[in-house]
């Protein structure tokens, strides 16, 4: 992370001026946040979704106003480069106009009755307060995708951002607050996770919890739902590949997997972190990668020509690196990177060299553990069936990819794939605001963000049944056997 012009404490300690909006930073304060919310819910609930929809519809366009100056923001707070966070920006104003169009739609179902003069129907009622606690590499993009449809449904918000990123969440607060919001509808925390996070999810009035992070952390907030009976959707990472069979167009291939590996410095949920490849085109394929490797410039993200910017900080530095211990001690080759970057400037900062892994095996840890760095392990196989067995190997079932011009592989793979996405002759990263997003296994509980799914997420059905019988009701009671 590269901080400078920025002071982070300066926004902790103070809370925000806005007319209807308060952060909060203790647990005394996440009691506040919450009786906000519940209290603004009960008017929120009643406003008509299409005009609910008109507010995140203006969050969009404020977005997009404030696109430049906030990219720069996320560039120095959080550190990826300048393309990728004007990219993550993008995400919430795509979001913004898809959640928006929601307003108008969020259908419920009729049927027949099983009785004359009755009519059946379902409807989509909110859930309530929704808790919704986020990572830092997304620090737009991620509050966007839980809070708008969230916020469409009729429900009303509490954003605990990471504590890497509080000065992204509450530039994104003061956005969602100028598009005329009522007070209480959204509402932010910041704090340590394990303390003001722990409060929110333990709390007895919030009905949701939305994560999104490490395993670790999303077991531990599942078990406390499950005790408390809360709806929550966890979004816990993956182990994702991408598959180069040899009939591949490798330099496809090769765009792929530079920018599924080493985009956001690796640091995705989606990130490529195995590359399956077939014994063809092996030699070649790790010749080109390595060659390009080699040339991608590390620096500053706001630089604009940096390619791969620092990992979030020292904790997660130290990490990457003793992946590399673990990589050697299990007999993997490191090709290229597996060190520090210091050369000149960049001894000031996080940095890691992109770096390529080779000899990987199925049960070593590097192929089965994420990084969450700009590492790729490098797998051979012999066959499709082989390059199936082992991208779903693995415990988790985020992303994954093949590349290949059979199209009959590429059916089959779009079939077999154990994960929530596969892209064909695409990279692992790069999801769209109107598709599910979300995976299976390890990777989550069942749930899905974007797209229309986030609404099942965020919404109860409600069955109603109708009786327009009136006089003639008591006379068809009668006549039933
Ligand atoms: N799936 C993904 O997109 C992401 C995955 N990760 C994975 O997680 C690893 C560690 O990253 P890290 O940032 O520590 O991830 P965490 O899972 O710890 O953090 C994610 C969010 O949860 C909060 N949190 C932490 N502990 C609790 C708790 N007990 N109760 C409620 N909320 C809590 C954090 O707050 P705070 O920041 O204050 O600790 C943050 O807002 C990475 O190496 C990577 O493997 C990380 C980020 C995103
Ligand atoms: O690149 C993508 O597909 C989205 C990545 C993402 O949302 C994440 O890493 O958390």
């Amino acid at each position: 992370m590269i901080c400078e012009n920025l002071s982070i404490l300066s926004w902790r300690s103070q809370r925000l001026g806005g007319l209807f909006f308060q952060s909060f930073f203790t647990n005394a304060d996440v009691n506040q946040a919450v009786e906000s919310a519940r209290k603004a819910y009960q008017t929120w609930r009643k406003i008509p979704a299409p005009t609910r929809a008109e507010y995140i519809f203006r969050v969009g366009e404020l977005l997009l106003q404030h696109k430049e100056e906030l990219a720069q923001f996320i560039s120095r707070e959080m550190g990826k480069p300048l393309t990728e966070a004007r990219g993550d920006i993008q995400e919430g104003i795509d979001c913004a106009f898809y959640s928006a169009g929601e307003g108008r739609r969020l259908f419920g179902q009729t049927t027949p009755s099983e009785m004359p003069n009755k009519f059946a129907m379902t409807v989509r009622t909110p859930i309530g307060v929704c808790a919704l606690i986020t990572p830092w590499n997304f620090p737009i993009a991620i509050p966007c995708w839980k809070a708008m449809p969230a916020l469409v449904c009729g429900n009303t918000v509490i954003l605990k951002p990471a504590e890497e990123t509080p000065a992204c969440a509450t530039k994104l607060v003061e956005i969602f607050a100028l598009s005329g919001l009522p007070d209480g509808v959204f509402n932010l925390v910041h704090g340590v996770g394990e303390e003001v996070g722990k409060a929110l999810v333990e709390h007895p009035d919030v009905n949701l919890v939305s994560f999104t992070g490490s395993s670790e952390t999303g077991s531990q907030v599942g078990e406390i739902c499950g005790r408390t009976h809360k709806r929550v959707c966890l979004e816990m990472g993956g182990k994702n590949a991408q598959i180069v069979m040899e009939d591949a167009d490798l330099e496809l291939a090769l765009d792929g997997a530079i920018w599924g590996a080493f985009g956001t410095t690796g640091q995705r949920c989606t990130a490529t972190s195995r590359l399956i490849l077939h014994h063809d085109i092996k030699a070649k394929f790790t010749k080109m990668l390595c060659d390009r490797t080699s040339k991608l410039r590390l620096g500053a993200g706001y630089n604009v020509d940096t390619e791969i910017a620092a990992i979030i900080n020292q904790r997660q530095l130290e990490r990457v690196c003793k992946y590399m211990d673990i990589a050697r001690a299990e007999g993997a080759n490191i090709l290229i990177g597996g060190e520090i970057a210091a050369e000149g400037n960049l001894k000031d900062g996080y940095f890691f060299k992109p770096t390529i892994l080779d000899n990987v095996t199925p049960q070593m840890r590097v192929a089965r553990e994420e990084i969450f760095g700009p590492v790729v392990a490098l797998m051979e196989v012999k066959s499709f069936e082989d390059a199936i067995a082992i991208i779903n190997d693995t415990n988790y079932g985020l992303s994954s990819s093949i590349y290949t011009r059979d199209i009959n592989k590429a059916f089959v793979a779009m079939r077999d794939i154990e994960a929530g996405i596969t892209y064909i002759n695409g990279p692992t990263i790069g999801a769209e605001v109107h598709l599910p997003f979300g995976g299976v296994k390890q990777t989550g509980n069942g749930h899905r963000e974007a797209g229309s799914a986030a609404i099942d997420t965020f919404t109860e059905w409600k069955t109603v049944y109708v009786d327009f019988s009136g006089s003639l009701q008591r006379a068809q009671i009668d006549n039933r056997e």
